[in-house]
């Protein structure tokens, strides 16, 4: 039913070559020719970690998405145990400040292109889900899970601070007490905590489960008229959004300032190591 690549994402646009990256293919797009629901699948092994090539890659599919008037949305992942692993460690370890800024302002790009995106959109998370792995998830309109795994915003845990469209995309989520909770403690919720919570919507015991259930809640709106559900959407969501667009400079200055701190640079060095310890 879903036809691979039907909708090709865009090999890395000209800027992109200049750092000489290869024009690997993260991102896969299926579409179903009979509902119009295309399956964004990230494909970047091991983790899914967000790098420049997988985030502009996502914002191409979901841009080309928009413009071809796709009915719905399932974000997933290939790994069978990692929706993604949030921000490429290596993006902001020792970073070239070109590649760095790039890297931020395509993030950015992403969260408003996807948060503000008129297609329902759904999560199917079949994996673990920390930090920017779980801003994508909350970023779409339903949740739907796989059993054993975790998803959070944890930077308090790295002794970073998440942004404050991070925040205000939990908190527009799962409410404020929930999420002051939630961010102070930089709380890895379980799979059965997010539901509890309100995190993620609903509990998939496969992927195949998670993508029909995903078919489903998408179904819904086909009898719904598209523009006052887009309306709707934007009202709620607008506002976070315009915030991020009128303050993008100084949101990558901050990030700039934090990323070159040198306190930063070593703790990205110690929790590199830890991650590569924790295999041994
Ligand atoms: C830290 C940022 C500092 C400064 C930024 C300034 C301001 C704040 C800006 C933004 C907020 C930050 C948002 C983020 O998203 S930061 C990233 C947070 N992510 C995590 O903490 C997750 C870390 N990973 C894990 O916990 C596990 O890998 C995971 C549970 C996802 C999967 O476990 P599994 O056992 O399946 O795999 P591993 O063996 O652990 O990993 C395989 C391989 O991948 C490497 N890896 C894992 N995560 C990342 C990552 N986020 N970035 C880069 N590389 C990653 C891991 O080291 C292994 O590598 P190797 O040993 O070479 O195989």
């Amino acid at each position: 039913m879903y036809s691979r690549t039907m909708l090709k994402v865009r090999t890395l646009s000209n800027n992109l070559k200049m750092y000489g990256s290869t024009s690997s293919n993260f991102v896969n797009v299926s579409v179903n020719d009979k509902s119009g629901v295309a399956i964004v699948t990230m494909q970047r092994e091991p983790v899914n970690s967000l790098n420049l090539e997988l985030i502009t890659q996502l914002k191409t599919a979901l841009s080309d998405l928009e413009r071809n008037k796709c009915r719905g949305m399932i974000l997933t992942s290939a790994s069978k145990s990692v929706f993604s692993a949030g921000l490429d460690i290596m993006e902001m370890y020792k970073p070239n400040q070109e590649r760095v800024r790039n890297f931020w302002l395509s993030l950015q790009d992403l969260w408003m292109t996807l948060y503000g995106c008129s297609y329902p959109s759904v999560a199917a998370i079949n994996g673990h889900s920390p930090a920017g792995g779980c801003l994508l998830s909350m970023s779409c309109e339903y949740r739907i899970m796989l059993p054993n795994f975790t998803i959070g915003l944890n930077e308090t845990k790295l002794g970073i601070i998440a942004p404050s469209w991070f925040v205000a995309t939990m908190k527009n989520t799962i409410g404020f007490r929930k999420a002051e909770m939630a961010l102070t403690l930089g709380f890895l919720f379980t799979t059965e905590e997010a539901l509890k919570v309100g995190l993620i919507d609903e509990v998939a015991s496969s992927k195949e489960d998670a993508i029909a259930k995903a078919d489903k809640f998408i179904g819904q709106f086909a009898k719904i008229p598209p523009q006052p559900r887009t309306i709707s959407k934007l009202m709620l969501r607008s506002k976070d959004i315009e915030t991020l667009r009128k303050t993008k400079e100084q949101d990558l200055q901050a990030f700039l300032q934090v990323v070159n701190d040198p306190k930063t640079q070593k703790g990205l060095e110690l929790y590199l190591e830890s991650l590569k310890q924790r295999k041994a």
